[in-house]
């Protein structure tokens, strides 16, 4: 079989992940709410803890039809929930940045989330980070892929049984490596990039609890989810 050749199953599974990441649609359009009007900090503060509140439940239904998630050992689904969450927030409000929109709408996105409430010094690795993921151009199924090997990482905090994970991620990095050969012929070393936009997403893990403490107003107030999934609080 030629090694970039993807296989009959390796199709199904794509299906299945694909199928879930479109049923499980993130909460309503952000992108076209922050364009529509300038909100003040605290507006702002509370858009973003519905939207991530809602994206995590999201993330929990897409997860669970990720084949072999639920026949882990049970407080390693929850590790593995728990450590890739606000990754996946992260690749989330990236895919949202980085959609195709009429000309003059992506600065005025940027604009808007400037002057959001984050405090300046999370805009350079934040947004270094939005536009390194629109470059890729990636499409659905390396995006369904993407959010699916971020949460399979097998060494999150607290992952007893690593192997379990490991064997779960390896056939999707493989349908990832047939897929970017596919999809982006031209570019051999494609895959390797798409792999180091992950090394890059941890290292927003670091900021994202200052990113919340830090927002330019007073009292903060987190949904009883995000405490749990964003150590914040
Ligand atoms: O709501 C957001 N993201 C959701 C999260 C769930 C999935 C869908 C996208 C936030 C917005 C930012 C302005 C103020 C309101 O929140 N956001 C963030 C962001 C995320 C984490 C932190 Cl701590 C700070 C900012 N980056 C974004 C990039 C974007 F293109 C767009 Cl549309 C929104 C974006």
């Amino acid at each position: 079989k030629e090694k970039f050749e993807i296989t009959k199953e390796q199709q199904d599974f794509m299906n299945v992940i694909l199928d879930a990441y479109n049923r499980h649609q993130i909460p309503p359009d952000v992108a076209k709410k922050l364009l529509q009007e300038q909100y003040s900090a605290e507006e702002n503060f509370l858009l973003l803890t519905e939207m991530a509140t809602s994206q995590v439940q999201v993330l929990v239904e897409f997860t669970k039809n990720i084949p072999g998630f639920l026949s882990l050992d049970h407080e390693d689904q929850i590790a593995l929930l728990k450590g890739s969450a606000v990754e996946a927030t992260f690749l989330r409000s990236a895919q949202a940045f980085s959609t195709k929109m009429p000309s003059g709408h992506t600065e005025v996105l940027e604009e808007r989330i400037r002057k959001s409430g984050i405090s300046e010094e999370f805009m350079t690795p934040m947004f270094n980070f939005y536009k390194s993921i629109g470059e890729l151009h990636m499409v659905q199924e390396e995006q369904a892929l993407l959010t699916a090997i971020t949460i399979m990482t097998p060494d999150r905090p607290y992952v007893k049984d690593q192997q379990a994970v490991e064997r779960l991620q390896e056939p999707m990095l493989d349908i990832l490596r047939k897929l970017c050969a596919l999809h982006h012929p031209g570019e051999p070393q494609y895959f390797a990039r798409l792999l180091g936009r992950l090394t890059e997403l941890r290292t927003l893990n670091h900021y994202h609890a200052e990113m919340l403490t830090s927002w330019r107003m007073n009292d903060y107030k987190f949904t009883p989810l995000l405490c749990e999934i964003w150590d914040v609080q």
